[in-house]
């Protein structure tokens, strides 16, 4: 039997405007933030503070020949001074990486980049602290740096890591997917091969709060409780206990409102450890925040991978076989975030959406003077230089065969049929219909009307650009069989508690951002049990009330804590059912679910609603054997794959013939992350995703001199987008859902970043047909485009 759900038999039925459970539910954080009543790191004040500030290196690569403290001791509002040498004897200037490496915390040494932390300054307030840090005398006996990744391992290029015993050379790491000889051979029978070097550069994910961590430690009763920006506060900890030696239930860390993470607030940095250690050695919290250039040279930094790659295909423009080596430039510390079998992260995930014969890559790591890291900025481990390479190549060789670009990505999608897809370097594609997607943005763009504008704009000598990028990214890491970070598996839990009044608190072990959880995870827990979103609770950020779990990058929190959230809920609904059928006194099996009920097979009107049964559930009706007085019920989710969301993106450009200044004239962009929770959130997502994305294609890198300064230390030259940069957004969906996922969600958070910068950039390529351009690296900024219209090499990044 069925029954109709309104708002008049059913209060859980919600409607448009207030749904209960999935919808465009306006965002429950949004009240305090609009109104400025965030809280982030720096409103947090604790009795009796004290400011700590980092005293970083003026150079690249120099040795330490000696620091003196005396005057900055003498300040008379310093407390203490820090170096390595002092950190040396508590074991602690040097802390392990997210990849098994170790960094310095302060440099005792030699420091290996420049903004290098060297000596930490603890006094009664920061401008006091910043003074101070002037009065430090360091002696430095300047080396020559590693700048140009490509002469990192020359054999005459200076030895960068010498801390590390035996180390003659500053290779980090060699690692390869796919198979080498398969793919070869394809090449080598293959009718059209096209190569091209493509550079991702350098680039910051620049959040808008910087990095900082409040730390204090009571030493009455040995606990540690520990403000931090940080993505994944329970990976966090587990790790603090490792490194310091601090029993980890004697560790509390706190994660309040972020101001943006974006991958930068994954690793640990030397500013965490160094403010715990001053709160241990001056017995006061300390708090440490850093500024925008701290963060801009010294946090970490994301891509700088140099891309050499080869397409196999016929004359008609199959695609057979991809092949591709990566430089990626580490830094001065292999920090980079990665799960430990992939040291560079799911780059294998370079076939694209392309149904392929064969495929090969092999990355080599190595040591620069740069700041260290290579985070997943918006991008699952790596996946946004996979994308760009392959929609890169792909636009390359239908140049070189003058195929339309939209033409030949049709004519090599995988198939419908093809899924579950089981690609050639290891993945299996969980779902997919690549073509609906992408003949919805094509009509969405007017195509073929584009195509025809272009072509009359061209014979009157006007550069107008139409790029096009399909992407499939694999997010929500991971299956804990194949990934760890540092040996912890990459699983989530969530707590679910209905209080006997009905309300209801779900605890996460992820960490939002800015991008919603507390309006999205509630709206999974109403879907589920058809409370209504108000009165759901959602609790994260704070290792004593929350549950283990590893966090929230990669866009694995829909994927993997959205599962283990409504799992949970599904168990607390299958209690209610027992609870139901003991208070009124039936079977279970004659009770029947609608949105937030329980009733009876062929009596709707003999029910309970949530809230009765919670209130059933603490009362005073005897139980079922085994069924406890609560409704309350938790889960850890480990999934048993990632998902795979994808979209077609098509950008239209108008390149100034006089200036080569780039406008962005038209961004349609179609998503497809399976079933949707709160489209407007989503909507939000791609918005901010694709702002990131015109940002790298056209103005945001961090360079450097043959010295190794940093050229993008600040916002004056490290150019982000404003509204000003960017055009109304124009987005549309199709849904495809995850067949493994419990509610059907793929991740969305950093699919547009991941999959805009090649529609751009194939859009400016496009726009320079004219002059024979087949390829430009990013950013696209006015000189280089320029340079490349005039024939000229372009300008060095
Ligand atoms: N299907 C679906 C999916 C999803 N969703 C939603 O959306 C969001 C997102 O999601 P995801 O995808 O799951 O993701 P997550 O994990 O949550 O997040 C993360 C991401 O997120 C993004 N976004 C954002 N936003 C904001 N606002 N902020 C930030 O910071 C950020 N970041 C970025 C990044 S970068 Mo990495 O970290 O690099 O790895 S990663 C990342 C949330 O709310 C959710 O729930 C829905 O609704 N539906
Ligand atoms: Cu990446």
């Amino acid at each position: 039997m069925t029954v109709t759900e309104t708002r008049e038999t059913n209060p859980a039925a919600g409607d448009e405007s207030r749904p209960i459970g999935f919808g465009r539910l306006q965002r429950k954080e949004d009240p305090r933030f609009v109104r400025g009543k965030g809280k982030y790191l720096d409103d947090i004040v604790l009795p009796g503070m004290l400011h700590g500030a980092i005293l970083r290196s003026p150079v690249a690569h120099a040795k330490i020949l000696s620091i003196d403290t005396t005057e900055a001791l003498a300040h008379p509002k310093v407390l203490a001074v820090i170096t390595g040498t002092d950190l040396e004897g508590l074991n602690l200037a040097w802390a392990p990486t997210l990849s098994y490496d170790v960094q310095a915390v302060l440099a005792t040494d030699k420091v290996r980049f420049q903004g290098q932390e060297v000596a930490f300054v603890i006094a009664e307030d920061r401008y006091a602290a910043r003074d101070a840090l002037e009065l430090i005398d360091v002696d430095y006996d300047i080396l020559d740096p590693v700048i140009d990744v490509r002469k990192a391992l020359d054999a005459d290029a200076p030895i960068i890591r010498d801390d590390k015993e035996g180390k003659t050379d500053n290779h980090i790491f060699d690692w390869e997917a796919g198979n080498e000889a398969e793919t070869d051979a394809v090449f080598a029978d293959a009718e059209v091969v096209v190569s091209e070097e493509v550079i991702y550069p350098r680039v910051h994910p620049a959040p808008m709060e910087t990095c900082g961590a409040i730390a204090d430690y009571d030493a009455i009763d040995g606990k540690l409780t520990l403000y931090e920006t940080t993505q994944a506060p329970h990976a966090h900890r587990t790790v603090f206990a490792l490194v310091a030696g601090l029993p980890e239930h004697k560790i509390r860390v706190i994660s309040p409102d972020i101001g943006g993470g974006f991958g930068n607030k994954v690793g640990i940095y030397p500013g965490y450890i160094l403010a715990v250690v001053g709160s241990i050695v001056t017995g006061k919290p300390v708090k440490w925040v850093e500024d925008r250039s701290e963060n801009l040279m010294s946090t970490s930094f994301a891509r700088d991978y140099i891309m050499k790659a080869d397409v196999a295909a016929t004359r008609e423009g199959k695609i057979l076989a991809v092949r591709t080596h990566v430089i990626a430039d580490h830094g001065a510390f292999n920090a980079s975030a990665n799960p430990t079998k992939y040291p560079a992260g799911f780059f294998h995930i370079f076939t694209g959406s392309y149904d392929l014969q064969a495929a090969y890559c092999k990355v080599t790591g190595v040591y620069t003077n740069k700041a260290p890291g290579g985070v997943a900025y918006a991008c699952s481990f790596r996946v946004t230089e996979a994308v760009y390479l392959i929609e890169r190549m792909v636009d390359v060789l239908a140049a070189e065969l003058e195929l339309d670009p939209a033409q030949i990505r049709l004519q090599n999608f995988i198939r419908p049929e093809q899924f579950p897809y089981a690609n050639k370097t290891g993945w299996e594609y969980d779902s997919g219909d690549y073509e609906k997607t992408m003949r919805l943005a094509l009509s969405r763009a007017g195509y073929d009307e584009l195509r025809a504008e272009q072509a009359s704009k061209r014979a009157n000598g006007e550069l107008m650009g139409i790029g096009i990028s399909f992407f499939t990214e694999t997010v929500g890491a991971g299956p804990r069989r194949h990934m760890d970070i540092l040996g912890l598996g990459m699983a989530d839990g969530a707590e679910v508690r209905v209080h006997p009044t009905g309300k209801a608190v779900v605890r996460l072990s992820v960490q939002t951002q800015g991008q919603g959880h507390e309006t999205t995870f509630a709206q999974i827990v109403a879907e589920e049990i058809g409370i209504p979103p108000e009165d759901i609770e959602v609790v994260h950020g704070d290792t004593d009330n929350t549950p283990f779990g590893l966090g929230t990058y990669g866009s694995r929190s829909t994927p993997v804590s959205g599962g283990a959230v409504a799992l949970a809920t599904r168990k607390v609904r299958e209690k209610a059912k027992l609870i139901a059928a003991a208070m009124l006194e039936v079977r279970p099996e004659d009770l029947e679910w609608e949105k937030g009920r329980w009733f009876v097979t062929g009596d709707p009107s003999q029910g309970k609603t949530m809230a009765e049964i919670a209130m059933g559930a603490h009362g005073t009706v005897e139980l079922p054997d085994g069924i406890d007085g609560n409704l309350d019920a938790e889960v850890t989710y480990n999934p048993p794959n990632l998902t795979f969301p994808y979209g077609a993106y098509i950008c239209v450009v108008d390149v100034d013939p006089g200036t080569g200044h780039v406008k962005v004239r038209r961004f349609i962009a179609v998503d497809d992350c399976g079933t949707r929770i709160n489209p407007m959130i989503i909507e939000g997502q791609v918005h901010g995703g694709l702002t990131d994305g015109v940002g790298m294609a056209l103005m945001e890198f961090i360079g450097f001199d043959e010295q190794g300064n940093c050229l993008g230390g600040s916002f004056m030259d490290y150019l982000i987008p404003t509204a000003m940069e960017v055009p109304d957004w124009e987005t549309d969906f199709t849904v495809t859902p995850s067949p493994h996922h419990p509610i059907g969600a793929k991740g969305i958070g950093e699919s547009a970043t991941v999959g805009s910068p090649p529609a751009v950039v194939n859009a400016v390529v496009d726009a320079l047909a004219p002059y024979g351009v087949t390829h430009l690296d990013m950013p696209c900024t006015p000189d280089r485009v320029w340079a490349a219209m005039q024939g000229r090499a372009t300008p060095p990044i």
